[in-house]
């Protein structure tokens, strides 16, 4: 596959008026950014004083208008385009031999010119597809496939593919390549030039599907659950406007990292949170940790058994008949029939605050039914005020009592008889004795609530009101949950789909997910197609290598990442002599400084506040994860446990056998290495006073 530039000495293969060409090219560029141009200045001229009846919907049509004014903005560093496919056959169209071809440049929008013809297709429009699919192999009708490569936001060279040209050898792009290595700074970008064809497959799957992902480290997990979302958006616009998406991500840092991939693809509606957002209620704050052992219980999916017959052992069997009185007549309904309609109640499949709510009205209908025998003529506005009368709302209330969510956990855990009531049979008194509080606290407000509090809160809630479901949630760095968080995240997409992404050797709870089947199950979708992507976008093969000597401990039978970067030298293990391991870590990101892109100094967090000193005495400003890098500010101070999901250019590691005493168990710890040996683009520099683990020395 020919690169060209015209800076280069590498002449042109296919093309011999190379600068004419790019020339060319570089006019439609020019005229896609001057129609982009006048399609926002329409907008921006639209006069909505006619059409608009109140000011409410002048206020909504502005701000839909101001939306879209934003998606038709021309961004300096973003590219209008980025590929162009000529098709051998218009698309949908006879196949014939001479039927005309047509050509599209596919770029992260669509723009059309005065005449409405596309002068730039949107990546994720049909038409596109074959530029991430198409190969020698399956050409899928496609002529030329010609990728543009920019500097700053000039457009300098391209590359051509023939793919019905069986002369062509196949070959890797060198545009590709460039991208990947390009040195990071600032916040993920978007992969649109560049999605590869198992991803682009994950990417498009459709909206009625959940599918699960793993993945090794930086295989593009993340870059394919935001594609996929941009995908679903364009794909089903309307239906995902009316019921929201949403993006799960372990911690706050994480999500800062990746909020500007959709804004960057024109998506700005969909909603980021991490699962304790999720779960979180007013008024309850998380105060609280759980050890542990008694976090696993509280995580256990058997949890949720015993929160079901707790939330139901508010029904009692009514014993007294209920006498309603309306003028001069009082009508009975014996205590048998009472015990039916709870029976029957109980017995239907809705939620306990349904059930409630019904609950006045069927005893109602029992009191009219007794009205007609009597030969009466009640209508329906009877039934009503039947239902309202004092003596069914205080039957309902002593049968059917409100169940206030906080206030159930809250007595779980705080009354050894009622949780053994609850816990019978599904969890042993030993799991019982972890659940309870040492001393217990008198109220919602003031008991000390832990993370994985919040989540029986939100199962119990639950089984009160159904939860609002969402049209699709990805979730990233899944292995981390335990049963009970997914049940949480899937209860939110019980009518949408879902996208799981993770990756079983990075998980460091202690809950952490064993099998993807197993999760998904408590997902509430055990149809999900699960795939798996291998091949390593951001760490060099030397990298990766060394890191995977810990797999057939951390996670046995599980594949190596194949690295598609190659970059020799990247990888060095300096032994440091005990007083001199810090001078040589921030020797060691100075020396990195020097270089193009980010610096991450990853330590154990317990050596986070000593690291931090010393690198204030070096004069060496850093940010923390979350506060984004520039070209002044590249160097940032890692604590191992938020290091999962980002990556710097250049990593400097610091005393690897801290990092996994860190953590309360050796499997846990090598996991956790795991995750910070994995965070390098470019470079990866380890330096260790005390011996390394035994699978990396
Ligand atoms: N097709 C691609 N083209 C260019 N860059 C890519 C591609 N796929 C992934 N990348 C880049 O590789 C890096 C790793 O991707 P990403 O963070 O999505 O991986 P991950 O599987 O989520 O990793 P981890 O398990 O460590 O969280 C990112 O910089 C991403 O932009």
């Amino acid at each position: 596959m020919p690169a060209h530039a015209p800076d280069t000495a590498h002449a042109p293969d296919t093309t011999p008026d190379t600068a004419g060409l790019l020339g060319r090219e570089r006019a439609h560029l020019a005229a896609s950014r001057a129609a982009l141009r006048a399609m926002r200045e329409d907008v921006e001229a639209l006069d909505i004083r006619d059409v608009t009846a109140n000011w409410v919907n002048a206020a909504v049509l502005q701000a839909q208008i101001d939306d879209r004014i934003k998606a038709l903005a021309d961004l300096a560093h973003t590219p209008l385009f980025f590929g162009r496919l000529d098709y051998l056959h218009a698309p949908g169209a006879d196949l014939a031999e001479g039927a005309g071809g047509e050509q599209f440049y596919i770029g992260r929008r669509h723009v059309h010119d005065a005449d409405g013809d596309p002068m730039v297709i949107d990546w994720r429009a049909p038409v596109s597809q074959p530029f991430y699919r198409a190969s020698k192999a399956d050409p899928q009708d496609i002529a030329l496939r010609r990728r543009f490569g920019y500097t700053g936001g000039d457009l300098t060279a391209y590359e051509d593919e023939h793919l019905s040209d069986p002369a062509e050898a196949a070959a890797v792009s060198k545009l590709l390549q460039q991208e990947i290595e390009r040195p990071r700074v600032g916040p993920m970008r978007d992969i649109v030039a560049t999605i590869q064809p198992e991803q682009d497959e994950i990417v498009r799957s459709g909206l009625s599907g959940s599918v699960c992902v793993q993945g090794g480290p930086g295989t593009g997990k993340t870059a394919v659950g935001l594609h996929r979302v941009a995908y679903l958006l364009y794909a089903h616009r309307e239906r995902l406007a009316r019921t929201g998406t949403l993006v799960i991500g372990p911690n706050r840092s994480f999500l800062h990292y990746i909020e500007q991939v959709l804004p960057a693809l024109g998506e700005l509606e969909v909603q980021q949170a991490t699962v304790d957002d999720l779960v979180a209620r007013p008024g309850l704050e998380v105060r609280g940790t759980d050890a542990a052992a008694t976090a696993v219980v509280k995580g256990d999916a058997r949890m949720a058994e015993v929160l079901r017959r707790a939330v139901r052992s508010h029904v009692s069997v009514p014993a007294e008949p209920l006498m309603v009185v309306r003028g001069s007549r009082r009508w009975r309904v014996p205590a048998y029939e009472l015990e039916e309609i709870v029976t029957e109640l109980q017995n239907r499949d809705i939620r306990y605050g349904a059930a409630r709510d019904a609950l006045p009205q069927r005893i109602a209908h029992a009191v009219l039914v007794r009205m007609e025998q009597a030969g009466e003529a009640p209508d329906d506005r009877v039934q009503d005020a039947v239902a309202r009368n004092a003596a069914v709302k205080a039957a309902v209330k002593a049968v059917w009592p409100l169940v206030e969510p906080a206030k159930l956990v809250l007595r779980l855990l705080s009354d050894p008889a009622f949780l053994a009531e609850h816990a019978e049979g599904v969890l042993t008194e030993e799991e019982q004795k972890l659940l309870l509080w040492p001393k217990p606290f008198r109220s919602v407000k003031s008991a000390k609530w832990s993370a994985a509090d919040l989540v029986l809160i939100d199962e119990a809630a639950d089984l009160v009101e159904r939860t609002h479901s969402l049209g699709h949630v990805v979730v990233d760095e899944a292995q981390d949950l335990s049963p009970m968080q997914y049940r949480a995240v899937g209860r939110r997409c019980t009518t949408g789909s879902a996208t799981v992404l993770g990756d079983l050797a990075q998980g460091t709870t202690p809950w952490a997910t064993r099998s993807w089947r197993e999760a998904l199950e408590h997902l509430g979708k055990p149809e999900a197609v699960l795939e798996e992507l291998t091949a390593g976008f951001r760490v060099p093969r030397e990298v990766i290598a060394y890191a995977s000597r810990l797999l057939p401990q951390i996670s046995p039978g599980l594949a190596a990442v194949s690295s598609v970067r190659e970059t020799p030298g990247s990888l060095t293990v300096s032994a440091s002599a005990p007083d001199e391991l810090v001078a040589d870590v921030i020797g060691a990101c100075r020396d990195f400084l020097a270089y193009e892109g980010s610096v991450g100094l990853i330590a154990a967090d317990a050596r986070i506040p000593l690291l931090a000193e010393a690198l204030v005495a070096a004069g060496l400003p850093y940010l923390s994860p979350g506060e984004e890098t520039t070209a002044e500010s590249r160097l940032t101070l890692v604590p191992a446990s938020l290091a999962k999901g980002l990556e710097y250019d250049y990593v400097v590691l610091d005393e690897p056998a801290a990092i996994v005493d860190g953590e309360p168990d050796e499997r846990t710890g090598l996991r956790r290495l795991y995750v910070c040996l994995t965070r390098a683009v470019s470079g990866l520099t380890t330096h260790h006073a005390t011996p390394l683990p035994a699978a990396l020395a």
